[in-house]
């Protein structure tokens, strides 16, 4: 008999997921997922269109609760908190748990304003302190070098790539510990996909990251572990390497291997 060889996170585990379900209405979602993140690593969510890879990565930060009829049963867990326990400080998670986009969405404000707006919704307003966190977010997110004369100017006229570092700079800005991507990379071109890349590897040293993405071969280079989803279940999960190389379940193999989805 072949062993199974799924490896489990074996290191500081930050999110507990725990019997999961997910709602619209009277649609379900997501069946029962149970699910270890580490910290400090990169944790990649994969699988064919509309098997809920979105709508878990939106229960990490409660982004769903806007969504009209939508209902969760199960538990999340940052650093052993269940952040659906009546009275969780929504503001609060949400400053711990950064989310980026697909489709980078500056305001149609200034770079400066961008990065500076998470801080000043959370009260920082003297002018040199959030100065020193626009520029520490931009040099984090690898932008600095390339905004620094025209901080000032419009955001919008960025190119893609550079918008979507300005997002994930201004998701930086408020000192979360958890960034979730959702497709980040997806719209845009080779280069700007490579340094956005880049940057996800530059940020695990410091941030535990869940990132959603239809590209295989993006996956297996960015992340650490990998989730495989299909149908609303979460179908295997496990060290990346081991995932794309041995596979224990045939829907992960037929999937990484190109036959659906
Ligand atoms: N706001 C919503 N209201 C109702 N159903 C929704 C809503 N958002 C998603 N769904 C449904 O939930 C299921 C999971 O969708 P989700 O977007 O999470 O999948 P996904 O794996 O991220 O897909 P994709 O890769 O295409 O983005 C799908 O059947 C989808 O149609």
């Amino acid at each position: 008999m072949v062993a199974r060889r799924i490896r489990r996170p074996s290191g500081e585990i930050k999110i507990q997921v725990r019997g999961l379900n997910f709602y619209y209405g009277a649609t379900q979602a997501l069946f029962g997922i149970d699910m270890d993140v580490e910290a400090r690593r990169v944790t990649a969510l994969i699988g064919p269109s509309g098997c809920g890879k979105s709508t878990f990565l939106r229960t990490l930060d409660r982004m769903n609760d806007i969504v009209d009829g939508a209902r969760v049963e199960g538990r999340v867990l940052i650093d052993g908190e269940d952040i659906y326990a009546p009275g969780t400080d929504v503001v609060r998670l949400r400053k711990r748990v950064g989310m980026v986009f697909q489709k980078s969405n500056p305001f149609p404000k200034s770079i400066f304003d961008n990065v500076a707006y998470g801080p000043r919704i959370h009260g920082v307003r003297n002018r040199r302190q959030l100065a020193e966190i626009v520029e520490r977010s931009l040099v984090r997110a690898g932008l600095w070098d390339e905004v620094k004369d025209r901080l000032d100017a419009n955001a919008m006229g960025l190119s893609g790539g550079q918008q979507q570092r300005l997002c994930i700079a201004r998701a930086l800005a408020v000192g979360p510990e958890i960034l979730l991507m959702d497709e980040p990379a997806s719209a845009l071109d080779p280069r700007s996909t490579a340094r956005v890349e880049e940057l996800i590897g530059e940020l695990r040293a410091d941030y535990t990251i869940v990132i959603v993405t239809h590209n295989m071969q993006q996956a297996a280079r960015v992340s650490d572990y990998t989730a495989f989803f299909y149908e609303g279940r979460l179908v295997e999960f496990g060290a990346t390497e081991q995932i794309f190389t041995n596979p224990s379940k045939k829907q992960t193999e037929d999937y990484i291997t190109g036959r659906f989805g």
